[in-house]
């Protein structure tokens, strides 16, 4: 198993005004620096988990809870810190955050935005960040977990890669066992701005192309070794490749919920959903308890 480096970097921020405001408002969290005592509420985080749904955040919240023996004796729901505003969900358990950021590059810019400002205003050092998402996959059964190695926009308008961190994705490879009941592999993310005519779909409400086009442009993209296709780790990557060396880093690990290459609807089978969506969870919740675990006394 991975080895367990001592590292001691402060989160940081990239913009020196920030120091300047009496007062900074991480208005879409409901939180701010002077009514709340971030380093007293945040300063022990150590990795935060990021997902699309509120829901399946609050679900990995009660999880972690249960792996780690945090459930309180009332049973309490875990408290959504930003219920203030109902933009994001925002629960805590231990040293592990996990944050909802709706569908997309834009909404997930804005929420990591105001989780790095407050992961720096609570004093945190070396977080983790993971995407724990859903995605389409190329070629790959529905329920395999890809860990992204590289984002990358591959339409006209623009290309910038953003890439992994190897050292992070290589210890997430580690937890996985022989065990499991779904497969994972590493390899490259196609990250959209849009889940329909962005991918190709031919169920959106609007769609100038034909099946030939879209059979087309996968086959392209399985050319190109493009495993999975989502919506949020390109800025996901990006923005944590800019936190580098500034206590942070990130990775994307998401569930393939249907093979793209056979259709475009994904079954209606909560359960089945359910199921899937929660193995990136097991994967990430398997890495926090080797890092983090009683073991290394730090949970
Ligand atoms: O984390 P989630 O499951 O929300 O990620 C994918 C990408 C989009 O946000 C969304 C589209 O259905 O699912
Ligand atoms: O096909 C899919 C499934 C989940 N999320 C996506 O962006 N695409």
């Amino acid at each position: 198993m991975f080895s367990l480096k001592a590292r001691t970097h402060a989160v940081g921020v990239r913009n020196p005004k920030l120091k300047s405001f009496k007062t900074d408002h991480l208005y879409h969290i409901a939180l701010d620096t002077a009514h709340n005592d971030l380093q007293e509420m945040f300063g022990d985080v150590k990795c935060v988990c990021f997902g699309g749904q509120p829901s399946r955040m609050e679900r990995f919240t009660k999880l972690i809870r249960e792996e780690f023996g945090l459930t309180p004796s009332n049973g309490e729901p875990p408290r959504n810190y930003a219920a203030g505003t109902d933009r994001y969900a925002l629960y805590k358990a231990g040293p592990i955050l996990a944050v909802s950021h709706g569908i997309g590059i834009p909404s997930l810019s804005v929420v990591f935005n105001e989780i790095v400002k407050l992961m720096y205003y609570a004093k945190c050092k070396d977080v983790t960040f993971f995407r724990i998402g859903t995605c389409g996959g190329v070629g790959l059964e529905p329920g395999t977990v890809v860990v992204t190695d590289k984002a990358s926009i591959l339409g006209k308008k623009v290309e910038r890669p953003a890439l992994a961190n190897k050292e992070l994705n290589a210890e997430i490879l580690e937890c996985v066992t022989e065990t499991d009941e779904f497969k994972t592999v590493t390899g490259t993310t196609l990250c959209c701005d849009d889940f329909y005519e962005g991918q190709a779909r031919l169920d959106g409400a609007f769609c100038d192309y034909e099946e030939e086009d879209k059979v087309r442009f996968l086959q392209f993209l399985k050319e190109k070794n493009i495993c999975n296709i989502e919506m949020e780790s390109l800025g996901f990557l990006a923005m944590c490749s800019s936190c580098k060396g500034a206590g942070l880093r990130g990775a994307v690990v998401c569930a393939i919920l249907v093979d793209r290459l056979q259709g475009d609807y994904i079954i209606n089978d909560i359960e089945k959903l359910h199921q899937w969506q929660a193995r990136p969870q097991q994967l990430v919740l398997r890495y926090i308890k080797h890092k983090f675990g009683p073991q290394n006394g730090s949970l």
